[in-house]
């Protein structure tokens, strides 16, 4: 088991600008044409699947879910639930939250090896195993979704620093 070592910045992401980062990568897939079904990578491409499949109307969803990540820390790829209605992925769009390192790409690329591989947020890492995505941050950035985060109170900044 591999671990990766904590992540030094956060890039937090509201619902808000998920829901406008996932429809402008709708609008790069537009042009695609008219899709067999939409496979969501559990769980974090579930709500991205959502609103893409809805602005390029398409009503079939599958799922794959790959548990790669245990919190922020990565182990084997384990294939928890196979996409079983995709075939090779032919006329198929992959979605996912993001692509990191790529070891889930890697294998999810594997079952369906026809597929359009699309995301939201790319590393540079992963980058090269995306078809199409909207936004790349740094390798060394976590994303931090709205179901994962809650607001809490922050101290005044001037109570950080001496007197
Ligand atoms: O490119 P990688 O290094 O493989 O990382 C990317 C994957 O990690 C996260 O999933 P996670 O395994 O945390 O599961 P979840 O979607 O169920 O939260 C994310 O949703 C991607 O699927
Ligand atoms: N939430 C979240 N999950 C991940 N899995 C792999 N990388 C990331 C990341 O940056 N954010
Ligand atoms: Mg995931």
């Amino acid at each position: 088991m591999q671990s990766a070592s904590p992540a030094p910045r956060y890039y937090a992401v509201s619902w808000d600008q998920l829901h406008r980062d996932s429809k402008a990568l709708a609008w790069r897939l537009v042009g695609l044409g008219k899709l067999k079904g939409v496979v969501a990578i559990t769980r974090g491409g579930l709500i991205p699947a959502a609103i893409v499949a809805r602005e390029l109307e398409c009503r079939l969803i599958e799922t794959v879910s790959v548990v790669t990540y245990d919190e922020e820390v990565r182990g084997a790829p384990q294939v928890v639930k196979p996409p079983s209605a995709a075939s090779d992925g032919e006329g198929w769009l992959l979605v996912d939250d993001l692509v990191d390192t790529g070891t889930t790409a890697k294998v999810v690329r594997a079952l369906l090896p026809k597929a359009h591989f699309a995301t939201v947020y790319a590393k540079p890492a992963g980058r090269p195993l995306v078809d199409t995505f909207v936004t790349e941050v740094s390798q060394d950035t976590w994303i931090l979704f709205p179901w994962d985060t809650e607001a809490q109170f922050i101290p005044p900044i001037a109570r950080s620093t001496g007197p």
